[in-house]
């Protein structure tokens, strides 16, 4: 069974440091009992946030470079370096820093590697099966992060979009994203259940409605969010405004 908890922090810059203490002692303590350990990155306001805290924290040390395996939960469709790829904003905000081994770092292919979000997926999908344990198709991943939209999406995956219902493929190409850009790769539902824990980190009141309905379980193709569960642990890592709080305060 599945445990669901909710933290709700002070402020957006208590929840990103909070977040990355969090991540960088779940990371030690998955590498105390396991090797390697396979953690889902995330873009986003928040997530970002939290990985630039990361890269700044002197728990960092705790973390063994060597066996830290790092993924994304979702990729816009852009080429290697565009400054509005998950990627590139995690390698500034903390794989600058982490400097992993380069095979350690599973980017999910743009359109400089490969022709269309179908292919990225596929790929990105043969790329988590090579590192899955047997009869898988992803890794256990230790922890998964996701940051929520506005609209409730997650990753890549946004309301009334068939790759909601996408199933028996980890990763799906997602074509119409209504933002920015259009074209994008996601996990599945399906392998974003796989994860031991899955992390939501969200900031902001613009929010709130979002979390409401996640918390609510609000039906998956209206609210993406309510669709992502940890294997183990669902975790909703939230400032005040977030939460709704603020809102009682006039
Ligand atoms: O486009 C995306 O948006 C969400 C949330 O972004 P935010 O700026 O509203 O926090 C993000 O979680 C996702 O990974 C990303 O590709």
């Amino acid at each position: 069974m599945s445990a669901r908890a909710v933290v709700v922090h002070p402020d957006a810059e208590t929840l990103a440091e909070a977040v990355a203490a969090r991540l960088a002692l779940a990371i030690a303590d998955a590498q105390a009992v396991a090797s390697p350990v396979h953690v889902v990155l995330t873009g986003g306001t928040a997530g970002t946030a939290s990985l630039a805290a990361l890269g700044r924290s002197p728990l960092l040390g705790l973390v063994d470079r060597t066996s830290l395996h790092v993924w994304w939960g979702d990729e816009r469709f852009l080429p290697a370096g565009d400054p509005d790829r998950n990627e590139t904003q995690a390698r500034a905000a903390l794989l600058d820093v982490l400097d992993l081994p380069a095979g350690n770092v599973h980017a999910v292919p743009g359109p400089d590697v490969v022709g269309s979000p179908e292919d990225a997926a596929a790929a990105y999908a043969a790329e988590l099966a090579a590192h899955a344990p047997d009869g898988a198709t992803v890794p256990g991943f230790a922890v998964l992060l996701l940051g929520v939209g506005p609209d409730a999406h997650v990753a890549s995956l946004f309301p009334g979009q068939p790759a909601l219902d996408v199933t028996g493929v980890a990763a799906v190409g997602v074509q119409g994203a209504p933002k920015p850009p259009p074209e994008r790769v996601s996990l599945t539902f399906e392998a974003i259940a796989a994860a031991h824990q899955v992390w939501f980190v969200v900031a902001g009141a613009d929010k709130a409605d979002a979390v409401r309905a996640g918390l609510g379980g609000v039906d998956v193709h209206e609210a993406p969010v309510s669709g992502a569960h940890g294997h183990d642990v669902t975790l909703w890592l939230l400032d005040v405004a977030a939460a709704g709080s603020e809102e009682d305060d006039g």
